[in-house]
């Protein structure tokens, strides 16, 4: 999955550290269904409060954007975060007896504080690229994720979040991100990123939301 030039960039830059996101035990485990369901739960209550953050985060990209196609899709994202991906949430704490309003309630760990306001302050206090490219390890890490895991199906008993971000609909989203942030560049920056001024600073904030992944995934291991 490469969901667009910019990301593989992005990507590519980041080293190691993506790797250690999208490779961390937490997620072999998911795969392999050794993960322990309190680790699991543990992750998907802090994961529900994340999520209330990033929709904030991607409302923000909507005050943030250049044109009406960004307002748009940016707002399609808010959309799905808040009606799509967080009933996941809902549906499997429900199953395990933790309703939407324990949910909501629940205390917000450092490592959670610690990211989602990360990307928070990268879009008050710089511009929609800033705030793009702090957001796109969320997004695009999971699509991977869960592309890689698919062939893990039923075997596990994490098979409905697996199904979840390796589904159709997940994997169009990140292709969507992936083209949403090939097009802001484009307009803002021209045709070659790497060789631009803002470079050092936009590859620096997604290596550090992609550290910031990999400390959620060690919280995740810690209930
Ligand atoms: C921590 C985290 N990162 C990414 C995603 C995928 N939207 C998520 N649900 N949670």
């Amino acid at each position: 999955m490469t969901y667009g030039t910019t990301f593989s960039a992005l990507r590519k830059a980041a080293g190691p550290i993506w790797q250690d996101y999208t490779h961390h035990s937490f997620v072999e485990r998911l795969g392999d269904g050794t993960l322990p369901q309190a680790a699991f739960l543990h992750y998907l209550v802090q994961d529900y409060l994340f999520l209330i953050h990033f929709s904030r985060a991607w409302s923000l990209a909507v005050a943030k954007a250049g044109t009406l196609d960004e307002m748009r899709y940016c707002a399609g994202v808010v959309h799905a975060l808040l009606h799509e991906e967080m009933q996941l949430h809902v549906a499997l704490c429900g199953e395990a007896g933790i309703n939407a309003r324990q949910l909501e309630q629940a205390e917000e760990r450092p490592e959670n504080l610690a990211y989602t306001r990360y990307v928070l302050d990268a879009g008050y206090s710089g511009d929609f690229l800033d705030l793009l490219t702090a957001l796109a390890p969320c997004v695009l890490g999971y699509g991977e994720i869960g592309n890689r895991l698919s062939h893990c199906g039923e075997t596990t008993p994490y098979a409905d979040w697996i199904a979840t971000y390796g589904g159709a609909g997940y994997q169009h989203l990140c292709t969507e991100v992936g083209a949403l942030l090939d097009t802001a560049v484009a307009q803002r920056i021209g045709a070659d990123l790497a060789a631009s001024p803002r470079w050092a600073a936009l590859s620096k904030r997604f290596t550090t939301a992609t550290r910031l992944e990999v400390g959620f995934w060690d919280m995740g291991l810690d209930p």
